[in-house]
C-alpha cells in the first residue's frame, strides 16, 4: 500500500504555477514532514493528496490506483482550522459520527468529553473541537493522514495529546502520516524524513 503522487503540477484558474513535476511516494510506517515557504504550495499539495483538490498534471494513485471520492477516502486530511471542517449547523455528535463511530477508547485518549457531544461547533474552544475533526479522520479505513498545521493552534498540552493519540493508532494501524509545520521542532521530534516543497 503506498500512496503515489506522479508528476503533480497545480495552478489555480490560469494563475501562475505553484508548483509542477513533483513526484512523491508516502509508505506505511513512514511519518514524512512538509515543509517550505509561505505560499507556496504545502495546503494545496495537501488537498491535493486528499483528493479535495483535481491536480492540473499529473495524478495521485493509491497502491498504483487512482482514487475516487466517493465513499470514506483512505486519505485523511486535517486543516489548521477545525471550525472550517465542521458543519455548523450539525451537533458534534453527528460531526463526529459522520464518517464511522469512533469508540470509547480513542475519545478518551483524544480527552473528549461526553458532555461535548451535545454541543454546537461555536460552543466548544479551537482545541476541543480539533480533537472531534482528529478522531474523525482516524477511521479503520484511514491508509494515510495528512496533517497541515493540525496542532499549530494549540497550547503545548493539548498539542502533546493529540499527538500522543495519534502516533498510537499510527503505529496500530501501520499508517502513513505527512506532517506539514512550520515548527521546527515538532517536525525534528516526529519525522522520519522532511522534504521541501520548492525541492521536490
Ligand atoms: N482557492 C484559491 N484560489 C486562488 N488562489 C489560491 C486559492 N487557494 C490558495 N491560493 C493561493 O495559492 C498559493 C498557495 O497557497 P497554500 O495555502 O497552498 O500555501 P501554503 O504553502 O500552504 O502557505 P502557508 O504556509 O502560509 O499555509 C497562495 O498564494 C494562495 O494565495
Amino acid at each position: 500500500m503506498q500512496l503515489e503522487a506522479k508528476n503533480i503540477g497545480f495552478r489555480y484558474d490560469n494563475g501562475p504555477w505553484l508548483f509542477q513535476g513533483i513526484n512523491f511516494i508516502l509508505k506505511p510506517r513512514e511519518i514524512v514532514g512538509l515543509t517550505g515557504v509561505s505560499g507556496r504550495g504545502k495546503t494545496t499539495f495537501c488537498k491535493i493528496l486528499a483528493g479535495l483538490e483535481k491536480p492540473v498534471e499529473g495524478s495521485i494513485t493509491l497502491n498504483r490506483k487512482e482514487l475516487h471520492r466517493n465513499g470514506y477516502h483512505p486519505v485523511q486530511l486535517i486543516y489548521q482550522n477545525p471550525e472550517k471542517a465542521v458543519n455548523p449547523r450539525w451537533k458534534m455528535e453527528k460531526i463526529l459520527n459522520e464518517g464511522w463511530k469512533p469508540d470509547e477508547e480513542l475519545l478518551t485518549s483524544l480527552g473528549i468529553e461526553k458532555e461535548w457531544l451535545m454541543r454546537w461547533p461555536n460552543e466548544l474552544s479551537g482545541g476541543e473541537l480539533q480533537r472531534f475533526c482528529v478522531a474523525r479522520a482516524l477511521g479503520p479505513n484511514t491508509r494515510f493522514l495528512i496533517a497541515d498545521e493540525m496542532t499549530t493552534m494549540l497550547d503545548a498540552i493539548t498539542q502533546a495529546q493529540i499527538w500522543q493519540a495519534v502516533l498510537e493508532i499510527f503505529k496500530k494501524r501501520e499508517m502513513g502520516i505527512v506532517v506539514v509545520s512550520h515548527e521546527a521542532k515538532l517536525i525534528q521530534r516526529l519525522c522520519h524524513r522532511v522534504i521541501e516543497i520548492n525541492s521536490l
